[in-house]
């Protein structure tokens, strides 16, 4: 016989979650006020801890390994690609409190493409990590351009963070945008407004 809390933490195919990082979690209930020993909160630190690991999944991965499959076979194409209003989660570095936000992508090819899906997954990649927004931004850009060498990249992120709204200065609606622009979209002034221009901006 197997009672809701066992099923909760042994058995179930459930990540185990080592002792330490449970009492971790039950000191910082204790010290928000709560008591981690009532029936309530007995199974939340364990699965504050792997809702943590979810959140900060990007640090199992490399995401530069979703550009080398890419396709040259692309009928001459050498315009612009763009993925946009690509929604995103990541968790601010000073809080480890939500940034929830949308992304622009987009690269001008030289002789090859990658299939859209993998920008998401990059995106996605470094936005599960302790972030801020300037670097996410830059990391995406930065891995585009070694990865794919394209002619172009910029990327633009807008987003708000949990760590503004919800506490602190407890401001609402604010969108942080931040841009990351390389190449020919850096240089040419005119690559650079039509790119913006069909992000949106
Ligand atoms: N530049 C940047 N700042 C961020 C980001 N996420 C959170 N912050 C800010 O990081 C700052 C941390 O400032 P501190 O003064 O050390 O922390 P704090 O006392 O909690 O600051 P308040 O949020 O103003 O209460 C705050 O101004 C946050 O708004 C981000 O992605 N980029
Ligand atoms: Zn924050």
């Amino acid at each position: 016989m197997s009672c809701k809390h066992e099923e909760e933490t042994v058995g179930n195919g459930k990540m185990p979650v080592p002792e330490d990082v449970q009492e971790a979690i039950r000191t910082l209930i204790r010290w928000a006020g709560d008591d981690p020993t009532r029936e309530g909160l007995t199974d939340t630190p364990a699965r504050v801890a792997r809702a943590w690991k979810e959140y900060c999944q990007g640090y199992e991965e490399d995401p530069r390994v979703h550009l080398s499959r890419v396709f040259h076979e692309v009928g001459g194409y050498d315009e612009i690609v763009l993925l946009k209003d690509i929604p995103f989660q990541s968790h601010c570095e000073h809080h480890m409190a939500p940034i929830i936000g949308k992304a622009a992508i987009a690269y001008l090819p030289t002789d090859k493409v990658v299939g859209i899906s993998k920008l998401a997954r990059v995106l996605h990649g470094y936005a599960r990590r302790l972030q801020i927004q300037e670097r996410l931004t830059a990391e995406v850009a930065q891995c585009i351009w070694e990865e794919l060498h394209p002619r172009g990249v910029a990327v633009v992120i807008e987003a708000s963070h949990a760590c503004m709204s919800a506490r602190g200065v407890r401001t609402q609606g604010v969108g942080m945008v931040t841009s990351r622009v390389m190449g020919l979209f850096r240089s040419d002034h005119r690559s650079r407004e039509e790119v913006l221009k069909l992000m949106g901006y």
